[in-house]
């Protein structure tokens, strides 16, 4: 903006009111201004200039005549912004303290400002990066920018007045211009160049007066039409990665006001069915209503920083929620809220009615892990426990396939609770982890003083204990040859014999077995019996690898991370950076390996957050944390402690590798002693508690 103050020239004649056309002359003979201004007691009154002079002059050549000066002169603020007057032909301008700092005509004024808005035009239409061609109606050009000559690599002088129209060959007909026309992505050449642009039709009183034809150099334009593509392209992948996004993205301004929605729209969180229901809304509103809580805005606002929280809706959903600030010149300009549900899908298979009394019941036997629930999200799982619910109804005999840790004895559980069965037991039998010798009497029971050792008074096998209920037989792909024909015959006539015994005893039990072994392949090279294969391949199901449904790694490290912070009395959570590691971590061990390490991510990390660096550690190892795989978690004598420790690898390994021979390689003991050692730690026992 111009203001008086860049127009002023100082003040340098003065003369006095009652000053004569001689010492007029005088004055400007002296000090060469144009104007004088006249003062009557130090008070400027008017001003006189030598236009006057010579007109008075004219009139009479008298020199000691007083002059006849002007006075219309306007005092303004040499700050202010440059108004034209009809009344005054003179600005004198003052400053805060009403000192006369400078005066311009207006005149003068009128033409500077021109002058400056000339300028500035040029400026434009020489800086604008494109090229401005002007012609009169007979196409004689009249005027071109520099950057026009920079294009063309013609100099104005060579081109001004030539024939536009026969110095370029244009790919459209231009004359329409000239009808009044307007012509857009005119291709053209000239001087062997290759331009692009508009042509447009300049009037003047409704009259046309000639052409304006705006232009890029060809590849300049082709660049940016790819750029454009590319922006296109970018915005149409970034919207089909929002819309594909397992994630809720909300952006909320620095005000509270929800302004976009994007990726998966969480219904069950807002309680409404779009997102158009929600955008322009205040995330307030929805706190204040009840609709879900915390605010995760408010949150972010306060702490000034990132932070996650677990939002939970009035009907009990509950949302992993991570905000994010944005900062710009630094004040909060919007937050970034990536939302994700972690809603067990289903809360359990088991059916309602299903109470601890029920269970009691069967002592021994009973499900231990009443309260275990299966916790998932993925649509793998969905799918699978809906198939499982309704084999659940029915008699038949259910294989589990999966790795290790994946979940079967869960199912097995799960089916057991929702079947009809559910008020009868649920027995579980670890076929790998009970010795050949033991496994028949275990099962099938003894009758009294059937063999060294067994108890006076006889005993009942699992079969028996599970009788109306459930049979788990976990690992089967474990259990020795001559122990399947004797599975098998059971399963055919529905009835067994103790060990011992005579008399058969009918048993009506459900079987479900599991197995991490192919056991198709184990009938291949005759290790598991093709007969009883068939008989148990009845219904099968693989349960997925945890690393094949990533969608359940969320909520399941919330649900373990919750259960353990309330076992151990911890405040603790996770960072979204730290829940990154775990979700693109393979989990060779499923989730008893992903419960594991939340176990000890609670235990061992210090602070309240548990941080990428620390899953890192854990899951990839540091050399010192790879050395140092057991936990301390309370004293106790070094002995008690060895023998502990000893006793666990033993026992794990039992159940990981079918022989002896196998697990005293890995053990690095001979098998002699790893049968010592499993003899005096009375492994046998600690494996099978039944026995
Ligand atoms: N979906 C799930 N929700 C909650 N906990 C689970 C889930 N799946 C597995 N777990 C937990 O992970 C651990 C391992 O599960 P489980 O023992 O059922 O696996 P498995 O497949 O039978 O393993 P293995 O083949 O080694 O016997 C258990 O503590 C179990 O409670």
């Amino acid at each position: 903006m111009i203001i008086w103050k860049d127009l002023l020239k100082p003040i340098s004649v003065f003369v006095g009111v009652d000053s004569t056309i001689r010492d007029l002359v005088q004055q400007f003979s002296v000090h060469h201004g144009e104007i004088a201004f006249v003062t009557d007691q130090e008070l400027i009154v008017g001003y006189y200039t030598k236009e006057l002079l010579l007109q008075q002059l004219a009139q009479s050549l008298n020199m000691e005549q007083l002059i006849t000066y002007r006075n219309d002169i306007l005092k303004v603020p040499q700050s202010s912004p440059i108004e034209f007057y009809h009344n005054a032909s003179l600005i004198i301008g003052v400053n805060e303290k009403e000192e006369i700092v400078g005066y311009t005509s207006i005149e003068e004024a009128r033409h500077t400002i021109n002058e400056l808005r000339l300028k500035d035009i040029n400026l434009l239409l020489h800086g604008a990066g494109v090229g401005i061609v002007r012609t009169n109606v007979d196409y004689q050009i009249e005027f071109m920018n520099e950057t026009a000559e920079n294009i063309l690599g013609i100099s104005c002088t060579f081109l001004m007045h030539r024939n536009y129209k026969i110095l370029l060959t244009n790919d459209k007909d231009i004359e329409k211009v000239m009808e009044g026309e307007s012509i857009f992505s005119v291709n053209s050449s000239i001087n062997f160049k290759q331009i692009s642009g508009n042509f447009y039709p300049l009037k003047e009183n409704g009259q046309i007066t000639g052409l304006v034809h705006v232009f890029f150099a060809k590849e300049v334009f082709e660049e940016a039409v790819r750029e454009l593509d590319f922006v296109r392209n970018l915005n149409s992948d970034l919207k089909a990665v929002y819309a594909s996004s397992q994630e809720q993205i909300l952006v909320i301004d620095n005000r509270g006001t929800i302004i976009r929605v994007a990726g998966s729209f969480l219904q069950n969180l807002w309680k409404v069915d779009s997102a158009e229901e929600v955008i322009g809304k205040n995330i307030a509103e929805f706190i204040t209503r009840k609709v879900f809580q915390p605010n995760v805005f408010e949150l972010c606002q306060k702490q000034k920083k990132k932070v996650t929280a677990i939002q939970e809706s009035d009907g009990g959903d509950r949302f992993w929620s991570v905000a994010t600030p944005v900062y710009y010149e630094g004040k909060l300009e919007k937050v970034v809220v990536l939302s994700r549900d972690i809603t067990p899908r289903s809360p359990s298979l088991k059916a309602d009615s299903l109470d601890e009394a029920d269970l009691s019941l069967h002592n021994r036997f009973e499900i231990t892990d009443k309260d275990k629930r299966l916790i998932y999200r993925s649509k793998k799982m969905e799918q699978l426990v809906k198939e499982i619910r309704r084999v659940a109804q029915f008699q038949s005999t259910v294989l589990l396939k999966g790795e290790s840790g994946v979940g079967k004895e869960v199912f097995a559980q799960q089916i057991h609770a929702a079947s009809p069965r559910r008020k009868q037991p649920f027995v579980r039998i670890n076929c790998g982890a009970i010795p050949d010798s033991l496994i028949e009497s275990e099962l099938f029971g003894y009758e009294q003083g059937s063999f060294t050792g067994a108890d006076k008074k006889g005993k009942a096998g699992l079969f028996e204990a599970a009788n109306n209920g459930t049979l788990f037989l976990d690992e089967i792909g474990e259990l020795p040859l001559n122990m399947q024909v004797k599975l098998l015959r059971v399963l055919q006539e529905k009835e067994i014999t103790r060990i011992g015994g005579v008399r058969p005893i009918p048993v009506n039990v459900r079987i479900i077995t599991a197995t991490n072994r192919d056991l198709r392949e184990m009938v291949m090279q005759g290790t598991f019996r093709e007969d009883l294969y068939y008989r148990l391949y009845v219904i099968p199901f693989r349960i997925p690898a945890l690393r094949d449904r990533k969608e359940d790694i969320l909520p399941l490290s919330i649900y373990f991370l919750e259960e353990f912070t309330e076992k151990y009395q911890i405040r603790k959570s996770f960072t979204p950076e730290a829940i990154e590691v775990l979700e693109t971590y393979s989990w060779p061990g499923n989730v008893r390996e992903l419960q594991n390490i939340v176990e000890r991510l609670i235990l061992l990390t210090e602070g309240e957050w548990i941080q990428r660096e620390h899953v890192l550690n854990y899951l990839y190892g540091e050399l010192e944390v790879k050395n140092r795989p057991l936990f301390v978690l309370e004293l106790m004598p070094l002995k008690d402690a060895v023998e502990e420790v000893e006793a666990q690898l033993i026992e794990k390994g039992m159940r990981e590798y079918p022989t002896a021979d196998h697990l005293s390689k890995v053990l690095g003991v001979s098998p002699a002693t790893l049968s010592r050692r499993i003899k005096k730690l009375k492994l046998e026992r600690r494996v099978n508690p039944h026995v």
